[in-house]
């Protein structure tokens, strides 16, 4: 089976229309997403439409080892789609979200797109690894029929003014550490949901103010879309698979373990005070390493609304933590029972 690449909007119609789920649902109002410029009124949303003439060729490329077995081909004769939207330098925690995106759809599209919205100013937009015909190699093996990668000028105009506000929840916790991150993330996940209208859209829980950020947009927007969490994949010593573990030096990688050790042991406990107390002490002990783990915020905090937990807190909870290890910023978390 072949993944088509669309490497902006254009082949995007092109190739939601080769994969046969153009007209799955009928017409939407206000077009396709399109920019002003494209008339807005093709695409997806319009029961039969083809790609328009003069939109941009789709380019094919074949799997390494074959069709994966249950893969769909292209021009399948509609059914559903299931999106995991992504930065590229694909791992085994992307390879997860794919194959659970599977079991909730018929058809399996990616996209590759770092966004520079969601990146600030001393952030590391300009070295984020991008590995793109690795990332194909990996979606052609894991069946996924369709990469939408389009370029930064394609998703933004020049001189765009709007776009999503993640509200004061946007603003707490990860929020507080990176300013504007989930307003960028918010307007670029609205932006692929409009653009590939997903029935489903798969993300993980290690981004889990993200993932909870986008559940309350698909509520208060009232978006036609059924957002599903992925566990976070993990390395067999505990770290948690990340783009930026590259960045690492096996001295970094060491002083990075401190993450994960902390929340298991914060997960051996079932009282805020006593969980926070047993992770801090291991982070301390990082933070006297050699490189130090430099804490940026380690929180307990209520799943769906990322306020803190309070002593008496009953339920789930989420133990969130970052830190930076040399010039590398890492989060992770885990979810924990507190109901008895
Ligand atoms: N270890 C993991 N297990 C499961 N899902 C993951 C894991 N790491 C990332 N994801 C999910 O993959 C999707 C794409 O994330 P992204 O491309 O930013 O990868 P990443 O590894 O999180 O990179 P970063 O270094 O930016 O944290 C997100 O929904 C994210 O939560
Ligand atoms: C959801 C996302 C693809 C939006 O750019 C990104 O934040 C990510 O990779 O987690
Ligand atoms: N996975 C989260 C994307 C970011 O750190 O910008």
């Amino acid at each position: 089976m072949d993944v088509i690449v669309a490497g902006d909007r254009s082949e995007l119609r092109a190739a939601l229309a080769a994969l046969g789920v153009a007209g799955v649902r009928g017409p939407r109002a206000g077009g396709d997403g399109g920019t002003a410029d494209e008339g807005g009124s093709g695409g997806r949303g319009v029961a039969g439409t083809g790609p328009r003439s003069g939109s941009g060729t789709v380019r094919k490329v074949g799997p390494p080892g074959g069709t994966p077995e249950g893969a769909a081909g292209p021009g399948g004769g509609g059914g559903t789609l299931a999106l995991v939207p992504t930065m590229g330098a694909l791992h085994e925690g992307h390879r997860s979200l794919i194959r659970l995106a599977r079991e909730h759809a018929d058809h399996v599209a990616v996209s590759v797109f770092v966004n520079p919205l969601q990146f600030g100013p001393n952030e590391d937009f300009s070295r984020y690894p991008r590995t793109f015909d690795a990332d194909l190699e990996v979606c052609a093996a894991e069946g996924v029929e369709l990469v939408f990668a389009p370029a930064p000028g394609d998703m933004y105009l020049p001189d765009r003014q709007v776009g999503v506000s993640a509200g004061q929840m946007g603003t707490i916790v990860e929020g507080a550490f990176r300013p504007g991150h989930f307003d960028g993330v918010l307007t670029v996940v609205l932006k692929l949901f409009n653009l590939v209208r997903p029935d489903v859209a798969v993300f993980g829980q290690k981004d889990a103010q993200q993932l909870a950020l986008i559940r309350r947009m698909v509520t208060d927007l009232d978006l036609p879309v059924t957002v599903v969490g992925g566990p976070t994949v993990r390395e067999p010593d505990g770290l948690a698979l990340s783009s930026r573990n590259r960045y690492l030096s096996p001295a970094d990688r060491v002083t990075a373990l401190a993450l994960s050790a902390a929340l298991r042991e914060g997960a051996r406990h079932d009282r805020p005070k006593d969980i926070l107390h047993a992770a801090h002490a291991v982070l301390d002990e990082a933070a006297l390493a050699d490189p130090p783990l430099v804490l940026d915020y380690l929180s307990l905090v209520d799943p769906a609304t990322f306020t803190a937990a309070a002593e008496d807190h009953r339920g789930e909870a989420i133990l969130a933590v970052a830190a930076k290890v040399g010039a590398t910023r890492l989060i992770d978390n885990v979810v924990l029972d507190l109901s008895s």
